[in-house]
């Protein structure tokens, strides 16, 4: 069966893809600035050779430009132009003499090439700046040789280039002014340079140019502050005084909807009253400042949830204050590292986005607003509320001792706490006497209340308010969120948003009953995630067996979704076809494996992390890996038509895809145990519930009940192992998704959809491996078979990195040697066996192979 993988998008690697080590090419190069010889950056040798020349020439530098100091006026005769300046080089004595040199020999201690040089260079060129030039080769030289960098290349070019233009200006400035000194200082450059200056602007000017010249080169280095002394304050500051609370930071969680408390009248006597008691104008003032603080979206994680929801209020990084001198700690690399380094520093790290740089994400405009954002609980409701569950709780002989409401978009919470001696599990068989006085549907009792010593009531609000999608999408807490696959579910009970991450969840089932809200539910994901993610960061596989719901996602096929090879229609509505697919992203995320296996990391994040700093080679297979989500709308549908066959990829996928970035989200209107079977339950830890008809659906999904008592229009509860969390689900339209995806539609995007792996199921269809011709055989075939028989050891990245093939050309070979019987079947992730024991017993068996075709 041909295995067929995804192409590989580069962006800077592109030019160079025809060769080989081509990543790593030409990265001394750049360092070192534009004169340097060519080396292959492959080759250590030659770049140790560089670097040790460089280092002698540094020393034979200082050499020639210390001993010139002392010996200048000596050599003068023998190095002026006048005499035969470079020419006298190759010159003999004789004709030296001839030539009007006084003493022809050379006092430099470097002989005759050092006095020329320094002569060059300190006389004709910069002064004693020229000794900056022994510094930068002893830089260079170092990072070669010894690959460890004494100071930023960069850095050292360009301070040099400006000590030096600098010191030989202004000791030509002050050369000027103090006639005696020698020549050599400064040199021609400085000398002329600042008399060139000088008759424009006047020694004054040049003054300036300098003085300015320098402090700004301070201020960049060390950004130096420049302070005028500060008069001595004669204040006394009494020692013991306290900080004063009001500037003290304090970090205080607040919740977005804090609950109100009320009085309670029919207390028994001997009872403390709850301090302090409010009045219903009280309670009415409360519940006002509370709408108002609502309006503002507030940025807030409920502390159970912070596993994956995020917590907005970020402590500032305690900031480091920069020292004087700090003493330079020298951290060994390894080769890799330096070559990584170099290679980022070179093309900059290997950005994903590039291919669609100018790709937008939707703009919040395209979302409607719903409703006023506020809630609407009157007074009144409240009060009746309250009351009536006090009178219910007193008709059974249950006494409490305080009662306070929080209030969320479709249900208001009611915490009480018994008085004591009263027993929770009495409490919690009144439930339904409890929703029968209330008249209400949608009452849910918490007892107790999770972490907290209280029991909640939640009664549905007469007047529910929706949650548009835009309100959520606004706050700040999804827009700086920093998680990697961030949902805006909607709102919690108190109001506050509610984002999850989706790759930490990392499988989420979804069940409702129809009308309930599930449709909504799920373009409420997938829009977040489009309103978030880059289409390179990210890939939908949508199935769809209802043929209408996701089909409005077909406009983003070339930016966010994936298919399979040859597929026309992105969106898989057929049965056969969810099949193949769900087989093709097992393949998917074995290659994935192998891939991460031979990064030597654990996850996708680590290995994009290493792809993106380039510490890993396209040449060897790698690539950045989108994350990949596939949604099912009607899993009910698929297992009813092929069962075992759709349960057991999707058992695997759900068991193993976390690491890799697979994501699945799985709804259906019927959550029945031939459903979501054990296996599956297992395997997916996050269930979202909408409302179901019964108990038995309810405990199916979450493995309690409550999903029954949900009132419906995305009312819905999260289920995260431990916690069960009543949410409601943010609204998003049909018309604002098609905007959406028209927005994202109308872009430029890739050639084609994301090409997940062939996979061909064994009915064969597509062509089955059983028909392969010995004939049409890759002209690799038996080099591969070499290789895997030398090795034993039936693994296509093996083929893939020792031939430096593409994963689709190897899976092709593979798939070959299998069908020749060379190794044995594909068993996941696990190498296949190799069916050949020894190269002897090979090029027997290739010979025959030969004969026949
Ligand atoms: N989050 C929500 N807020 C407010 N109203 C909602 C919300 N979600 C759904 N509704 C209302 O409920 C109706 C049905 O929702 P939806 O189409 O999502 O149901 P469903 O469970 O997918 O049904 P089916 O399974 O038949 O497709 C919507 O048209 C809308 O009026």
């Amino acid at each position: 069966m041909p295995v067929k993988g995804n192409q590989f998008r580069t962006n800077t690697f592109r030019e160079d893809s025809s060769n080989d080590s081509a990543p790593f090419k030409k990265t001394i190069i750049k360092e070192k600035g534009e004169g340097f010889p060519q080396f292959n950056f492959s080759n250590d040798r030659a770049i140790k050779i560089v670097g040790l020349f460089l280092l002698l020439l540094a020393l034979y530098f200082l050499m020639a430009f210390t001993s010139y100091l002392f010996t200048w006026e000596d050599d003068q005769s023998y190095v002026i132009d006048a005499n035969g300046g470079w020419s006298n080089l190759f010159k003999t004595l004789q004709e030296l003499k001839s030539n009007g040199a006084i003493d022809p020999n050379i006092q430099n201690w470097a002989g005759k090439l050092g006095a020329l040089l320094s002569h060059q260079f300190i006389y004709e060129w910069f002064g004693i700046a020229s000794f900056l030039f022994v510094f930068v080769f002893i830089v260079l030289g170092y990072r070669l040789l010894f690959k460890v960098q004494l100071f930023s290349i960069p850095k050292t070019l360009a301070y040099s280039f400006f000590l030096l233009v600098f010191t030989s200006i202004t000791l030509g400035f002050v050369h000027a002014l103090i006639a005696e000194y020698p020549h050599y200082l400064e040199g021609e450059f400085g000398f002329y340079t600042n008399q060139l200056l000088q008759a424009q602007i006047g020694a004054a000017g040049v003054g300036f140019i300098l003085v300015f010249a320098g402090l700004t080169c301070l201020i960049i280095a060390y950004n130096i502050d420049f302070k005028i002394p500060e008069r001595k304050v004669k204040e006394i500051i009494p020692v013991n005084e306290e900080p004063e609370t009001e500037d003290e930071p304090i970090l205080e969680e607040e919740y977005p909807s804090k609950p109100v408390e009320f009085p309670l009248r029919n207390r028994v006597a001997n009872q403390p009253l709850p301090v302090p008691l409010k009045t219903s104008f009280e309670v009415e003032n409360t519940l006002n400042k509370e709408i108002e603080k609502e309006e503002e979206p507030e940025v807030f994680a409920p502390e159970k949830e912070q596993e994956w929801t995020e917590i907005a209020h970020a402590k500032p990084e305690p900031k480091v204050e920069e020292q004087e001198a700090p003493l330079e700690l020298v951290i060994e690399k390894t080769e890799e590292e330096v070559k990584s380094e170099s290679l980022v520093e070179q093309f900059g790290a290997f950005d994903p986005t590039l291919d669609l740089s100018s790709f937008q994400n939707p703009t919040i405009e395209l979302l409607e607003q719903y409703g006023s954002n506020k809630v609407s609980v009157d007074t009144a409701e409240l009060e009746a509320n309250k009351n009536k569950i006090v009178e219910t709780l007193n008709n059974y002989n249950i006494e409490i001792d305080k009662i306070k409401a929080t209030i969320g978009p479709t249900v208001t919470l009611y915490e009480i706490i018994p008085a004591p001696g009263v027993r929770i599990s009495k409490i919690k068989n009144l439930e339904d006497d409890i929703a029968l006085s209330l008249a209400a549907l949608g009452i849910r009792i918490i007892a107790p209340m999770p972490g907290k010593g209280t029991i909640g009531i939640e009664v549905p609000n007469r007047n529910p308010e929706m949650v548009s999608m835009r309100s959520i999408i606004a706050t700040e807490k999804f827009q700086n969120t920093t998680m990697d696959l961030p949902i805006a579910l909607g709102k919690t009970i108190s109001n506050e948003v509610f984002i999850a991450d989706l790759a930490k969840m990392p499988h989420m089932l979804v069940a409702g009953a129809t009308g309930q809200g599930k449709s909504v539910g799920i373009n409420t994901i997938l829009v977040s995630l489009l309103y978030k993610k880059h289409p390179s960061q990210l890939k939908f596989v949508l199935v769809d067996p209802k043929k209408v719901e996701l089909s409005v996602f077909k406009k983003i096929e070339r930016h966010y979704l994936a298919k399979l090879p040859g597929e026309d229609e992105a969106i898989i509505t057929d049965t056969k076809k969810v099949i193949n697919t769900l087989n093709s992203l097992c393949i998917e995320m074995d290659q994935r494996y192998d891939l991460l296996k031979d990064a030597g990391v654990r996850n996708l994040k680590e290995y994009n992390e290493k792809f993106i700093k380039r510490k890993l080679n396209p040449n060897n297979g790698h690539k950045f890996l989108p994350f990949i989500v596939l949604v099912i709308d009607e899993f009910a549908d698929l297992m009813m038509t092929a069962g075992k066959e759709v349960e057991t990829p999707i058992a695997r996928l759900a068991q193993l895809a976390r690491a890799i970035g697979i994501h699945l989200v799985l709804a259906t209107q019927r959550p029945s145990v031939n459903i979501i079977t054990g296996t599956i339950k297992a395997n997916f830890p996050a269930r979202l519930a909408f409302r179901v008809t019964s108990k038995i659906d309810s405990r199916t999904i979450l493995d309690s009940g409550g999903a029954d008592q949900l009132i419906g229009k995305g009312d819905m509860l999260l289920s995260t192992g431990s916690d069960l969390i009543r949410l409601q689900c943010a609204f998003v339209d049909t018309p604002e998704v098609d905007r959406v995806t028209e927005f994202i539609g109308s872009q430029r995007g890739y050639a084609s959809a994301y090409e997940l792996p062939e996979y061909v199921g064994d009915d064969g269809d597509g062509g089955s491996i059983k028909d392969f011709d010995l004939s049409d055989r890759d002209p690799m075939f038996e080099d591969a078979a070499r290789l895997i028989v030398m090795h034993q050891q039936g693994s296509t990245s093996l083929i893939q990195r020792k031939l430096k093939l593409g994963y689709n050309r190897a899976g092709r070979i593979i798939d070959q040697l299998e069908a020749s019987g060379i190794v044995g079947k594909f068993e996941g992730s696990k190498a296949r066996e190799v069916l050949i024991i020894d190269e002897h017993a090979l090029e027997q068996f290739l010979s025959d192979m030969n004969k026949k075709a």
